[in-house]
């Protein structure tokens, strides 16, 4: 190699063309920076697009080292902030902004007005209720007699596998350990405490060395060590009824003024669109969320605090309520499986983790766990906004009119 960035970089992608190096044998041969640089080149010349701006990335590309392969360079999503907010938790308490990365327009001021509400009303409460990140290998028996047996082995044997399972790890805590049988295949639903990682790696390799033991101690094989009744990154009713990472539930009572005043309409009128829509018309659609957006906040703030997107699928799982009392506009939201860390994962990063600094819950909390469940609390109190704004734009219809000054 030579001191000149440009030939290094020129003499890599060649020795890709001539076949001598794969894309993804780069790093080996230069720093994260030069191996990224070599790979757009060459992505650039062979697509024959520009990519000048997917490189303009604003950290060093060795700090995404376990994030990514074949890094070229970094997807740019625009953050804002809704707030500030009065958040009344278990593991957060007083003001935050919260940060959020979105391309969809009006979303942000949607956010932004349900917490202006939330906060004229004194702030909203916030609860995590249930925690514990799930795995759940399948193994093969040999018919329904031998499955029983292993479920009776699993049921006597749970300090065998908490002990397995706990080597591998100095935070983790083995929790449960629940068995489900269909004909001759086994599911184990290994169930941790992760601490203040989001904790499906440390949950993954700590559930290899209890299947392990249950292999060495029975007749059961393993088949796979996700057997999807986990459930990760897909949806899932069990997700919904048992809980994934954190349940977290998020409330507060508003006076009528404040709704009429602030979201154009009133407590019946957003109690009669929260009935119907979110209740019966999801009944209706056969869908697992009973609410109108919570999706929106929770993808938003997975971006801007480095949590894994595909986990809004069970971030999604949650049921608003929305109903007129006390003259005023009672409302919450519960997030049966928010999947959330502070530590590990995307949480490394720089950006994510400034996004995780402005709510004051970066790295591990004290106690261990404390941050990631405040994190869950901040999402869950934007959430409860967002529903409230939204379900006052539909109310006072006014949701088309927003999204075309706003979001065109
Ligand atoms: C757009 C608003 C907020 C206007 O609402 P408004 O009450 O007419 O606005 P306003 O100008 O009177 O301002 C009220 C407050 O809104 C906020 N606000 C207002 N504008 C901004 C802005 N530019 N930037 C930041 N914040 C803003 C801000 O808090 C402001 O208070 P202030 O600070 O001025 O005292 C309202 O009409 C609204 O919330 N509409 C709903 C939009 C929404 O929720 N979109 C979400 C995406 S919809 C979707 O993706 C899912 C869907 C719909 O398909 C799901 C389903 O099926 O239900
Ligand atoms: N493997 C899989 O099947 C899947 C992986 N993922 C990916 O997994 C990653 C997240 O996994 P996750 O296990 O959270 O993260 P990491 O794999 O980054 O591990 C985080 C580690 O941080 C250590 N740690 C330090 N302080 C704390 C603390 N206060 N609380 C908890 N742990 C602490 C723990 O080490 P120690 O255990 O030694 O105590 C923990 O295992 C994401 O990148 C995600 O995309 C997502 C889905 C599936």
């Amino acid at each position: 190699m030579t001191d000149d960035p440009d030939t290094d970089t020129d003499a890599l992608v060649e020795r890709v063309r001539d076949g001598d190096l794969r894309l993804h044998e780069l790093d080996d041969h230069a720093d994260a920076d030069a191996a990224a640089t070599a790979r757009r080149r060459l992505v650039e010349s062979d697509a024959d697009v520009d990519l000048e701006t997917v490189g303009a990335y604003g950290f060093p590309a060795e700090r995404a080292d376990a994030n990514i392969e074949n890094m070229i360079g970094a997807a740019q999503v625009p953050m804002g902030v809704a707030g500030p907010v009065t958040i009344h938790g278990g593991a957060v308490d007083g003001e935050r902004y919260l940060p959020m990365a979105t391309t969809e327009g009006a979303l942000l001021a949607s956010v932004n007005r349900g917490c202006s509400v939330v906060d004229a009303a004194g702030g909203a409460t916030a609860r995590v209720t249930k925690s514990g990140m799930t795995r759940a290998p399948v193994f093969r028996v040999a018919d329904v007699a031998e499955a029983e047996a292993l479920v009776e082995w699993v049921r006597g044997n749970e300090g065998r596998l908490r002990e397995a399972a706990e080597a591998t790890t100095s935070h983790g805590e083995l929790t449960a350990v629940t068995p489900y049988v269909v004909g001759d295949s086994v599911f184990l639903r290994f169930r941790y405490d992760t601490k203040d990682a989001m904790g499906m790696n440390m949950a993954t390799i700590a559930t290899r060395a209890a299947a392990e033991t249950v292999e060495r101690a029975t007749t059961a094989s393993l088949v796979a060590l996700s057997g999807n009744l986990c459930t990760d990154k897909k949806p899932a009713a069990i997700n919904a009824v048992e809980g994934r990472g954190r349940s977290v539930t998020a409330d507060v009572l508003i006076p009528r003024e404040v709704v009429e005043e602030r979201l154009h309409t009133t407590p019946e009128a957003i109690a009669e669109v929260n009935t119907r829509k979110n209740h019966v018309g999801s009944a209706k659609a056969g869908s697992l969320g009973f609410n109108a957006h919570v999706a929106n906040v929770v993808a938003a703030m997975f971006l801007a605090t480095g949590q894994d997107a595909a986990q809004v699928v069970e971030g999604s799982n949650a049921i608003t309520t929305a109903e007129s009392r006390d003259g005023g506009l009672y409302v919450s939201v519960s997030l049966a499986s928010l999947e959330v860390g502070t530590v590990g994962g995307g949480t490394k990063l720089p950006t994510q983790g400034e996004g995780l600094d402005v709510l004051g819950v970066a790295g591990g909390g004290d106690p261990p766990g404390a941050n990631a469940d405040a994190l869950a609390e901040c999402i869950a109190v934007g959430a409860l906004a967002g529903e409230l704004s939204l379900l006052a734009a539909l109310g006072s219809r006014h949701l088309s009119s927003a999204h075309e000054s706003l979001g065109r």
